[in-house]
């Protein structure tokens, strides 16, 4: 019969548990403490060290939750929740009990058992307080369902440790940027949002669509009615930058002459989305990184939305403008805490479990969640409804269809 048992546990039941208790390393809200002290974060205070206090702690969906006040002038940024999860991942014993001989070297048949890992996720939040959350189990991938669609200009982005699925609102939030290593799910999420947005909002959604690794991810929506331009190189990008702004000045104009401050205000039910993949390609074109730029800023009251999306995460690739007005951030597995910097304004990604779809979105808060998986066969399926002939598609909309998005009306 094979058991799997924890070591802290084993070792307690059997000979070292007075070993662990006199060193305090009996549970998880022990651990913490120790960790802390072990790594230094701490506070000195008239000539004392401070260290964390635990307040309270409560079960949560997986886990437990630890709230500790933290000693005054200490500095958070310092926690670090690799070190945290490393010293939490006690090591499990797989071992065959049918093989164990209980007699005087049980401690020397213990020391050569192998320990497997366990498998603790660690968030941390702060409202004030430090609250450290450890998971028992992974997340798990998650599969789509159209339940998951909440209407409006909300699409779903993951679920989180505690099972809650978060939804992007562009209405609210309004543009985004999606980052993350190569196959880690970039592509997955924005093709998954495009759909959602499709689906939520057949009649009053369009876009533009710029896939400068040469279109394989975007392609498939080619045919849509709802995709009025769609380009794969920096030539064709800069003229559906140019056009876009165009038609955006045009519409803002409108909107501030008719004494509304935003599209929302003005009740505007269009919305355009310029989705732009691998956006790191697009800084070889100062023009359409500066058109965008002012897309970004302006777009916000006119209802054009950006999702700028790049596999480099260097301060090149998302330049500061592009960041200062785009607070709202999904980033997956990415190589490195700098890469994890530049996306989130700190480290977090690069230390996410290696597992498509697994990522950090930052919104007010940060918080880790798992995107839903759509497959192209779904995307196909729910596209396919919205598909019509075009003979070459243009890259800006015609004038005449261009009346529609500008009937102001109260809300
Ligand atoms: N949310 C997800 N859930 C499960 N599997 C996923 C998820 N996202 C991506 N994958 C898997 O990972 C593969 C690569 O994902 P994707 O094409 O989105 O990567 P990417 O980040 O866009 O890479 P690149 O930058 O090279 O285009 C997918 O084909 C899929 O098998």
């Amino acid at each position: 019969m094979i058991f799997s048992i924890a070591s802290s546990l084993l070792l307690g039941g059997v000979a070292g548990y007075g070993y662990l208790k006199t060193n305090g390393v009996t549970n998880d809200a022990d651990k913490i403490q120790r960790i802390f002290a072990n790594a230094g974060w701490t506070k000195k205070e008239d000539g004392e060290t401070k260290t964390i206090r635990l307040r309270r702690r409560r079960k949560i969906e997986n886990g437990m939750e630890y709230v500790y006040q933290l000693p005054l002038g200490f500095d958070r940024k310092k926690v670090d929740t690799d070190v945290l999860a490393d010293g939490l991942n006690t090591k499990k014993i797989a071992f065959d009990i049918t093989k164990v001989k209980f007699n005087k070297d049980i401690l020397k048949q213990i020391k050569q058992l192998k320990g497997v890992k366990a498998n603790k996720q660690v968030e941390l939040d702060f409202d004030g307080m430090l609250k450290i959350r450890v998971y028992e189990n992974d997340l798990g991938k998650e599969e789509w369902s159209d339940g998951l669609l909440k209407g409006g200009w909300k699409v779903p982005v993951g679920k989180t440790q505690q099972g809650k699925m978060i939804y992007h609102d562009f209405d609210n939030r309004k543009h985004l940027i999606v980052a993350g290593a190569t196959g880690f799910g970039k592509s997955v999420a924005m093709k998954m949002m495009i759909t959602s947005l499709i689906m939520n909002k057949p009649d009053d959604v369009t876009f533009s669509l710029i896939d400068l690794k040469g279109g394989p991810a975007f392609a498939r929506f080619k045919k849509a009615k709802q995709v009025t331009e769609f380009g794969t190189d920096n030539t064709e990008a800069l003229e559906i930058i140019q056009k876009v702004k165009e038609r955006m000045d045009d519409d803002y104009r409108k909107i501030v002459e008719g004494g509304f401050e935003d599209v929302i205000e003005a009740g505007l039910t269009k919305r355009h989305f310029i989705i732009v993949d691998e956006a790191a390609d697009l800084s070889e074109s100062k023009e359409s990184l500066r058109l965008l730029t002012d897309i970004v800023r302006k777009g916000r009251g006119a209802g054009y939305y950006v999702i700028y999306a790049t596999q480099y995460p260097t301060a090149e690739a998302i330049p500061m403008q592009i960041k200062r007005n785009i607070p709202a951030r999904l980033c997956y597995v990415v190589d490195s805490s700098t890469a994890s910097t530049v996306v989130l304004d700190g480290a977090g990604a690069e230390s996410l479990p290696e597992i498509p779809g697994r990522g950090i979105y930052k919104n007010v808060k940060q918080i880790i969640l798992q995107t839903p998986f759509m497959s192209n066969e779904q995307i196909k399926e729910r596209i396919k409804p919205f598909e019509e002939e075009k003979h070459e598609l243009p890259r800006t909309p015609s004038t005449e269809d261009r009346k529609h998005t500008l009937v102001t009306e109260k809300a």
